[in-house]
C-alpha cells in the first residue's frame, strides 16, 4: 500500500455566473481551493442542462454558489445525493437556495461578513460627507462659483450627532463599529437584537418611532424581507427633524420612494441613496437633479479589487470545512427568514 499517497480529496462544483467566477476568485484563490477539492464539471457550472453538468453534481460534496447561480431547488439536490455543503461567495443566498437544502441537512455557509466591511465604509463616509452637506455645497459650487455657501439647511458637521440604525445586521455592526469613532449617540431599531448584545456593542435600542424621531442620520441595514417592505414610509419620515439625513445603503425596497420624493423635493431632509425602489429610477425622476441627495448606483458592496476579498472568504470556508467540518459563516435554516 501506498502511505506517501495524499488523502483523496472531496469533489466540489463550481456554480454561478461566468462575470462572478472571474471576478470573486483570484488565481491564488482558485489554486487554493483545487489544493484542498477536487473541481470536476465545467467551471463554472451556469446551468444543470447537460449531462457532464449532472455527473459533476452527482459526485459533488460540495458547492460552492455565486451571483448568478441559478435556482438550486428540490430537482437539483435529488441530482446532487452526496452534497454535504453550499458554501457561497456573495451575501443572500434566498435568492437562489429554499429551506429546501437546510430540510436535507445540507450545511450553508455565506460571505455576507465578507462584503459587510465595504459597505460599512461606504455608509461611514456617505454620513460623513451628507452631514458636512457637501452634496448641496457642491452643487452651489457648481452653478454659482459661490464660496462656502449654501442655501437651505446649515452644516451640522458629523462629531456629537445622534445616528440611528434600523438594523443591526453584519454590516449595522460594522457601522456601529465604525462611527463609534464620531462620539456619536448611536440608537438601533432591530426586534433581533438581544439585550446582551446591545450592551456589548453599546448602543441604545429604541422603537422605529422613536428611532426617526431622535436621529440626526437615519441609516438603513436591515435585509428585505415582508416585515421590512418600506418600513420607512411617509409617516416616519415625517417623524426626522428638519434636515435629517437618510443614508440608504441596504436595498431600495426599505423606503416608499413616494413619500421619500416628496419630502427631498421639498429640500426638507437630506438622502444619500446606493439602492432605490425601483432600481434603476426612473430617468425623470426628480431625485437625480437635486442638490440635497446622492445617488449611487448600487456600488457600496465588494467592487473592483474589493471582490476577491468574497472569493478568498469562501475558499478560507472551503478549507476548514475539508479540515476540520467547520463553517465559520454557516446560516441556520431559520435565519433564512429575516436575513439579506
Ligand atoms: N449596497 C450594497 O452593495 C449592499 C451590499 C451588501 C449588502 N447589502 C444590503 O445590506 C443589508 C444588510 O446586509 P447584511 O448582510 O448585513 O444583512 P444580515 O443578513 O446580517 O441581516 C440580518 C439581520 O438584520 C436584522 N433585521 C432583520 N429583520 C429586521 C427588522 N425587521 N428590523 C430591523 N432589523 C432587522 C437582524 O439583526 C438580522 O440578524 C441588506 O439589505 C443587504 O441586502 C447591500
Ligand atoms: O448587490 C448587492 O447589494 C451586493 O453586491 C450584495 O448582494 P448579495 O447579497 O447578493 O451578495
Amino acid at each position: 500500500m501506498d502511505h506517501t499517497a495524499p488523502p483523496s480529496r472531496p469533489s466540489a462544483v463550481i456554480v454561478m455566473a461566468e462575470q462572478s467566477f472571474r471576478e470573486v476568485f483570484s488565481e491564488t484563490a482558485l489554486a487554493r481551493l483545487s489544493t484542498a477539492v477536487e473541481l470536476v464539471g465545467p467551471l463554472p457550472i451556469t446551468d444543470f442542462d447537460s449531462p457532464e453538468r449532472r455527473d459533476a453534481l452527482a459526485a459533488a460534496r460540495i458547492m460552492l454558489t455565486g451571483w448568478g447561480a441559478p435556482r438550486v431547488d428540490a430537482a437539483v439536490l435529488d441530482a446532487a445525493p452526496r452534497l454535504e455543503a453550499v458554501v457561497h461567495t456573495a451575501g443572500t443566498v434566498k435568492t437562489f437556495l429554499d429551506a429546501e437544502a437546510f430540510a436535507r441537512g445540507i450545511r450553508v455557509s455565506t460571505a455576507a461578513a465578507a462584503n459587510a466591511t465595504p459597505v460599512a465604509e461606504f455608509t461611514f463616509a456617505a454620513i460623513v460627507f451628507g452631514l458636512k452637506r457637501a452634496s448641496r455645497f457642491a452643487h452651489q459650487l457648481r452653478t454659482t462659483r459661490r464660496h462656502r455657501s449654501v442655501d437651505g439647511v446649515p452644516p451640522l458637521g458629523a462629531n456629537g450627532v445622534t445616528i440611528g440604525i434600523l438594523g443591526a445586521s453584519r454590516v449595522g455592526r460594522e457601522v456601529i463599529r465604525l462611527v463609534s469613532r464620531l462620539q456619536a449617540r448611536i440608537l438601533v431599531c432591530d426586534p433581533y437584537l438581544s439585550t446582551a448584545d446591545a450592551a456589548r456593542l453599546g448602543v441604545e435600542v429604541v422603537p422605529l418611532e422613536e428611532l426617526c424621531r431622535r436621529s440626526d442620520v437615519l441609516t438603513l441595514h436591515a435585509p428585505s424581507t415582508p416585515d421590512t417592505r418600506r418600513i420607512i414610509g411617509a409617516a416616519e419620515l415625517a417623524l426626522l427633524h428638519d434636515g435629517a439625513l437618510v443614508v440608504n445603503t441596504a436595498r431600495g425596497a426599505l423606503i416608499d420612494t413616494e413619500a421619500l420624493t416628496a419630502e427631498l423635493v421639498s429640500g426638507r431632509l437630506d438622502a444619500y441613496l446606493d439602492v432605490t425602489d425601483p432600481e434603476p429610477l426612473p430617468q425623470d425622476s426628480p431625485l437625480y437633479a437635486l442638490p440635497n441627495v446622492v445617488l449611487t448606483p448600487h456600488i457600496a458592496g465588494a467592487l473592483g479589487n474589493e471582490i476577491h476579498r468574497l472569493g478568498d472568504s469562501a475558499v478560507r470556508e472551503v478549507e476548514q470545512y475539508v479540515g476540520r467540518g467547520i463553517l465559520a459563516h454557516e446560516l441556520r435554516a431559520d435565519e433564512l427568514a429575516y436575513t439579506a
